[in-house]
This record gives C-alpha cells, sequence and structure tokens, in this order.
C-alpha cells in the first residue's frame, strides 16, 4: 500500500486542512507506510506528531527510523530534510490520509455503528450473532471487548479503544476486507467524534440507543452538552439512522439525524405501550416482553408503520441474556439485521446463542441465590441492572458487589450511592481500578452518599473477599450482584495492570467452595 505527497495535498486541499507545504519538488514521492508512534517507523513513513502528549523528539526519533515526510499543526526543526505538511487540524488530516492510503476500506464493507450511553457492545454482538448467519461468518467487530477482523483465530484481539485510532480503524477494515469481511460492525464513542477518529467516514447504518451523563470531566468531555453534541454526530453520518423512541433528549436526536437523511431513512423503535404525546412521526417498530425464565429472554417485535412492513422481521426472539434492557439492545440489533436484509428466522437463529464476556453472565446457586457478573458501571446501568431484578425476581433481597475506579469517572460516584439506595439492600463496596487514588477512600465517598436506613453497607478492599462473603452470606432467594469489572481479568492499579483472576473465576471458585458443586456460568 502506498499514497503519493501529491495525493496527500489534494485530498488535504479539497477539506481546507492544509495550511502549507514544504515538499521541494518530490509530489510524486511515495509513503509506504503510515504511523502516529516513533516506535514504529518503516522505510518510507508517513508520520503524523499528534497528541497532547506528542514531543519533537518522537518526529527526530521517526526521521531516524525512516519517515520521510511529516503531517503536523506546526513545522518543527526536528523535522528538517523531511517533506512537511502543516495542517490546520492533524486529526482530521490523519483519519483521512488514512483512509486514503488503505484505500477506503469502508466502501468494501457493509458498516453499522451504535452509539449511546449503555448497550453499544451488547447490540454489536447481537447484530454480529445475526448478520454472520446470513455472510457465514464474516462480520468484522471493532467493539470495546474484542475486535475482530477475519475468521481465523489470529484476527480477534483484545481492544484497547471502545473506538480506535483513526489511522488503526482503516487499517482494521483494509485487513477485514482482505480476509473476505463483508459486514462491519462498530461501537463508536462519543470520544471518537470529541477526537476526529471517525472523520469522514459514513455508516450504513447508524444507532442511537440512549443518552445519559456519562464520560463528563478531565480528558472526556466538560459538559453533557459536549456529550450529546459528540454522540449526535453519528447519525449525521449514517445513510439511514435507527433511533429508540424512549431515549431522553429525543427532539435533539431526531433533529440531528434529519440534518442528512431524509425521514423515510429514519426508523424509530420503542416498548409496546410508550407514546410520547410530542412525537411527529410514527414508532416504526415495537418489542414486548414474553415469558422468561431464569436463564432466557423471550420477547417479540412487530411492525407499527408502512415503512417497517418491507423489513421481514417481525415474530419472537429468545436471549440468552436476562435483562429487560437486553431486550431494548436485542431490538435495535434485530432492526439492523432487517436492513441488512435478513429476515426474521436468520435473525432468531443468529441470536439465539449470543454471549458477551462479562455481561449478564448468570449463575443459579442451591442454597446462596442467583449470582450475576455483570459490566454495570455507573449509574444508568446499575439501577437498569437493579430494577430489573427486583421487577423479574419477584422483589429480591439484592446484595451488590461493587467499586468504583480511580483517576476517572469520579462524578459517576454520587450515581452508585444513588442506585444503591435506591435499589440495594446490602451493598459490598470493594476495589475496582484504582489507580493512583486509595480504595478506601473511594469506598467511603460512595458509603457516605449511600442511605443507611435503606441499603446496609460493608467495606471490603480485598475483592475476592468481598464477592465470597456476599456469596456466602446469600440465601436461596437472593440475587447476587457483582457489578463492574465485567470479564476484566486486572485491576489497574498505580499505571500497573496487576493481574486478577476476573470476576467470574472468582465467583465460581467461591460458589465451588461454598456448595462443592461444579459452578458454571453462562456464556
Ligand atoms: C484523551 C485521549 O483521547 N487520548 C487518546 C489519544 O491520545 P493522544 O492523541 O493525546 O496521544 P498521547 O497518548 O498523548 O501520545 C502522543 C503521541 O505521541 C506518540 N508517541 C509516544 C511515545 C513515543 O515514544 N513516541 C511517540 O511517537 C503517540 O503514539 C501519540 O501519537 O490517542 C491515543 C491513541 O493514539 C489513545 O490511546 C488515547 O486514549 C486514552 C488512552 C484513553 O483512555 N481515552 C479514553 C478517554 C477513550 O477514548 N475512551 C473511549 C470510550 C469512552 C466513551 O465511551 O466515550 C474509547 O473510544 O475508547
Ligand atoms: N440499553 C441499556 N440501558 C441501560 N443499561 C444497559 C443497557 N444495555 C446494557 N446495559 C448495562 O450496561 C452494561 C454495559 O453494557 P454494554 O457493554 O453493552 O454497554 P456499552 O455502551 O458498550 O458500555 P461502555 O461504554 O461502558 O463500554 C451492561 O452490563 C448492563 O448492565
Amino acid at each position: 500500500m502506498s499514497i503519493s505527497l501529491n495525493t496527500c495535498i489534494l485530498i488535504l486541499k479539497e477539506h481546507h486542512l492544509l495550511k502549507s507545504s514544504a515538499v521541494q519538488d518530490a509530489v510524486a514521492t511515495k509513503m509506504e507506510y503510515v504511523s502516529y508512534d516513533s516506535r514504529d517507523i518503516q522505510t518510507n513513513t508517513l508520520f503524523f506528531c499528534k497528541g497532547a502528549g506528542f514531543r519533537p523528539t518522537y518526529l527526530s526519533m521517526a526521521k531516524d527510523n525512516g519517515a520521510i515526510c511529516y503531517v503536523a499543526e506546526q513545522p518543527f526543526p526536528e523535522g528538517k530534510g523531511m517533506h512537511a505538511l502543516i495542517v490546520r487540524d492533524v486529526a482530521k488530516a490523519m483519519a483521512l490520509l488514512s483512509a486514503a492510503f488503505f484505500r477506503f476500506p469502508q466502501d468494501d464493507l457493509f458498516v453499522v455503528a451504535f452509539t449511546g450511553t449503555k448497550g453499544k457492545t451488547t447490540s454489536a454482538y447481537f447484530l454480529k450473532g445475526m448478520l454472520d448467519q446470513i455472510n457465514g461468518g464474516r462480520t468484522a467487530l471493532l467493539s470495546s471487548v474484542n475486535d475482530i477482523v477475519g475468521t481465523k483465530p489470529e484476527d480477534s484481539f483484545k481492544s484497547s479503544l471502545t473506538t480506535p485510532e483513526s489511522l488503526d480503524l482503516f487499517r482494521d477494515m483494509r485487513r477485514a476486507v482482505d480476509n473476505g469481511m463483508t459486514h462491519l460492525v462498530m461501537e463508536v464513542s462519543s470520544q471518537a467524534y470529541k477526537k476526529n477518529r471517525v472523520f469522514g467516514l459514513t455508516y450504513d447504518l447508524g444507532f442511537f440507543l440512549n443518552i445519559s451523563p456519562d464520560h463528563i470531566g478531565p480528558n472526556e468531555h466538560p459538559n453533557f452538552a459536549d456529550y450529546l453534541h459528540c454522540k449526535l454526530q453519528l447519525l449525521v453520518n449514517s445513510r439511514k439512522c435507527i433511533i429508540n423512541a424512549e431515549t431522553d433528549h429525543f427532539d435533539e436526536v431526531y433533529a440531528a439525524a434529519t440534518t442528512t437523511t431524509n425521514p423515510d431513512s429514519i426508523y424509530l423503535f420503542a416498548r409496546e405501550g410508550f407514546e410520547n404525546p410530542n412525537l411527529k412521526t410514527s414508532i416504526d417498530f415495537r418489542y414486548a416482553s414474553r415469558e422468561s425464565d431464569l436463564r432466557e429472554t423471550s420477547f417479540k417485535v412487530y411492525s407499527a408503520s408502512d415503512k417497517a412492513q418491507s423489513l421481514a422481521i417481525g415474530g419472537d426472539y429468545t436471549l440468552k441474556m436476562l435483562g429487560d434492557f437486553n431486550q431494548t439492545n436485542g431490538t435495535a440489533a434485530i432492526i439492523g439485521a432487517g436492513l441488512a436484509g435478513e429476515g426474521h428466522d436468520d435473525a432468531a437463529k443468529g441470536i439465539r446463542n449470543v454471549t458477551i464476556p462479562g455481561r449478564m453472565q448468570t449463575e443459579m446457586t442451591k442454597e446462596h441465590g442467583m449470582v450475576v457478573v455483570d459490566y454495570a458501571h455507573n449509574k444508568a446501568s446499575m439501577t437498569a441492572l437493579m430494577r430489573f431484578m427486583r421487577k423479574e425476581f419477584d422483589n429480591p433481597r439484592i446484595i451488590v458487589v461493587v467499586g468504583a475506579p480511580g483517576d476517572k469517572g469520579i462524578s459517576r460516584r454520587p450515581g452508585f450511592s444513588e442506585s444503591l439506595s435506591e435499589y440495594a439492600d446490602k451493598a459490598y463496596l470493594t476495589t475496582d481500578d484504582p489507580g493512583f487514588e486509595d480504595p478506601q477512600s473511594i469506598a467511603e465517598e460512595i458509603d457516605a452518599g449511600i442511605d443507611h436506613s435503606r441499603c446496609e453497607v460493608t467495606i471490603e478492599l480485598d475483592r475476592q473477599k468481598a464477592i465470597h462473603e456476599a456469596i456466602s452470606e446469600a440465601g436461596k432467594d437472593d440475587v447476587i450482584l457483582i457489578c463492574g469489572k465485567g470479564a476484566d481479568s486486572f485491576q489497574k492499579i498505580r499505571g500497573v495492570d496487576t493481574p486478577y483472576p476476573s470476576d467470574i473465576v472468582v465467583a465460581q471458585n467461591a460458589i465451588n467452595e461454598i456448595e462443592g458443586t461444579s459452578a458454571h456460568f453462562n456464556g
């Protein structure tokens, strides 16, 4: 793969990004590698100087290692002797030039994007499960859990960001296309828009699931308005938009979709019985619960508008994952499958067995109730989870093991206290990625906001011990929710990913020890 200096200049000019260039007469020069990291350079690399942590010495290092051209927002003396493309916004330039370098792989994929405060990963996995039924497993996935760019084991890897940096994104897409993948399902975080990681990318389908205050703070969004604005960009960049009509801020969400998409290509969905008197357009798809058992969730989806009739997705569906919120995620994904040309039977078969590491993994014990390991880690998800358990299991005693991370998401902590006060009977406050903060202080901060007349609290910083104690004290009809870490097999402590067996393994061992059985969580 390569890109010429001339092509770079044309693209940057076309997007009014080029401030100046120093390329002598060498516009035909070809760059054969792209990178934003001086530790990853090959001969004839195009190097991007980007990021808050960028140091000019990285450019010197890149030049010494073989970079011949750099893209930056200002000229650097360290780049003397290299070609220089000085741009207004290096993140935007990197997205556009990376897409071109990797030969626009998005044009060879049916690209589906999900955004929302909660449910992105789950919906993305559901949709991959369904699309795999009709394309022989050729659905690529970019999620916050795993990235999958091919069908071989070496094409699946743990992701480091929910939405990759633009250069990595287009490289992954190219790899997916070269591996014969036909569809791509991806999660798009608000940070992806804030940092222009997906600048210039158009999705075939774009989903807006929900929004509640989150990711506000240093290094993320200065306020909710900025968070919402970034999330709305996904709809502006989608050919067809699918929106949860029950989302907060619906009017702004719908308006964002209509800026670039005709209402004929915007689909709304909602639970049966949901009405919004201010809604000026009709709901296209409805879903309603059917009887569920302890391990499965059943619901039906049906068309509620003429436009929706053309999709043959109406009918019953069963999920291996509990939670009424997963019916919402499932319905969104099913509409996606329908818009990709899939019918009910394939979709129902595809979604039937999807499980997701660390999301609603359950085990029924003999004497100590139901144990659930789930990734819920903010007020919205904790509330959704506990409210569902209260309703579904006839007001059980709810015991929660949870902690808040250090160094980030500090504004989430009062939300933990509020949701625990409202729905939990007992909380074990424990350690969850404390970073450079003291886990005892974090636990005390959450504890200070809890109404102890409603929720009893034990602070046990040893997470394994907290899980063991919670299960061992639980009675037959209780529900134990182990929240926040999902499938993580580390604790982030003072800058180091310290190995941790994962909540599933710890809970499994605890059940085995307490009951002398061989526990096995679903999923
Ligand atoms: C604040 C933020 O968005 N930071 C991201 C950003 O960092 P950055 O551009 O500022 O780069 P940097 O890490 O300061 O380093 C500067 C540059 O020097 C280069 N470098 C560095 C060392 C060296 O020896 N040589 C060298 O060239 C680096 O490769 C980099 O290009 O680009 C990096 C990749 O190039 C990301 O890893 C990093 O994400 C940080 C780690 C992060 O955690 N971001 C979170 C907030 C995030 O994006 N989360 C969302 C999910 C949350 C949501 O739902 O909104 C996500 O999409 O994952
Ligand atoms: N639609 C939903 N509404 C509210 N809570 C949800 C919803 N879907 C999932 N959850 C809860 O949120 C947790 C995370 O779900 P999921 O990983 O699908 O969301 P996400 O948007 O990818 O989250 P994150 O941005 O935190 O990675 C789940 O474990 C569950 O507790």
